[in-house]
């Protein structure tokens, strides 16, 4: 692969359930192009949201190699990991995550206050993004008044206002009805396509996973290719 923005290697991931030992990732590896969109589907309790902690340095595997975007996650310490995640990953989450004492426009802004890169232009840089998901007049609103539609869009909003490399994204339109995901996919397609960036979506919907270029299931600790767009990447 020409340009892998993620580098699995080996990777081995248990928890202590009680007396036994749940064994969630066994010796898996993957590459992921820079650009390219990878959806994980499967059952619950196989391990996505594991791997998505894993790719943000959330948590650590017991053994094997971290690399994204050329960071060792897995020698780095939890400083660096948590300044790299700042800089450099998205998030969406299913329930949106939005704080709710902030208003829409300092929603979009934490990112870039908690990178410790705020400054008085971004202003302008956060409203154009919620120009783009059709939510300028909101700005000055709180997340409460919003639906779960509109909340989800500020959340892509705030999830690409630092210029990510890499969006996480788990279920990011489970819990929205199929009209108003299908409104937040078409963001995804238009605002991370165009840019060219790398997203690894969680779903348990086949519908969501056709937009994938790769579609990924989690099977005995491995990760095991379920789906390919023909002509797409890599
Ligand atoms: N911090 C933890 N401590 C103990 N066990 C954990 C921990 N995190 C995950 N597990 C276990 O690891 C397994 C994989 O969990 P994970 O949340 O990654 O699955 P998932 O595929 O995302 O599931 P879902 O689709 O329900 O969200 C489960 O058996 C879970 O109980």
């Amino acid at each position: 692969m020409a340009d892998p923005i993620i580098e699995l290697t080996g990777i081995c991931k248990s928890f202590q359930e009680g007396e036994r030992e749940r064994v969630v990732f066994r010796n898996a590896s993957l590459a992921v192009e820079t650009g390219e969109w990878l959806f994980l589907l499967g059952r619950s309790g196989s391990g996505k949201s594991t791997l998505l902690n894993l790719l943000s340095g959330i948590d650590l595997p017991d053994s094997g190699e971290v690399r994204v975007a050329g960071q060792p996650l897995n020698r780095q310490s939890e400083r660096e990991r948590t300044l790299f995640r700042r800089s450099s990953i998205g998030f969406v989450f299913q329930f949106y995550n939005l704080i709710p004492t902030l208003t829409v426009l300092e929603n979009v802004l934490l990112p870039l206050e908690l990178a410790g890169l705020l400054n008085p232009e971004h202003d302008k840089l956060a409203r154009d993004l919620l120009e783009q998901v059709g939510l300028a007049d909101r700005a000055a609103s709180f997340p409460d008044r919003l639906s779960g539609g509109e909340q989800q869009r500020v959340a892509v909003a705030r999830a690409l206002v630092h210029r990510p490399k890499l969006v996480l994204a788990d279920e990011p339109t489970g819990n929205l009805d199929a009209e108003t995901g299908r409104q937040v996919l078409d963001l995804f397609q238009r605002l991370l396509r165009e840019s060219g960036t790398t997203l690894v979506l969680v779903t348990h919907s086949a519908e969501v996973a056709a937009l994938a270029d790769r579609v990924l299931t989690i099977e005995n600790g491995l990760l095991v290719e379920a789906g390919r767009r023909s002509g797409g990447k890599p």
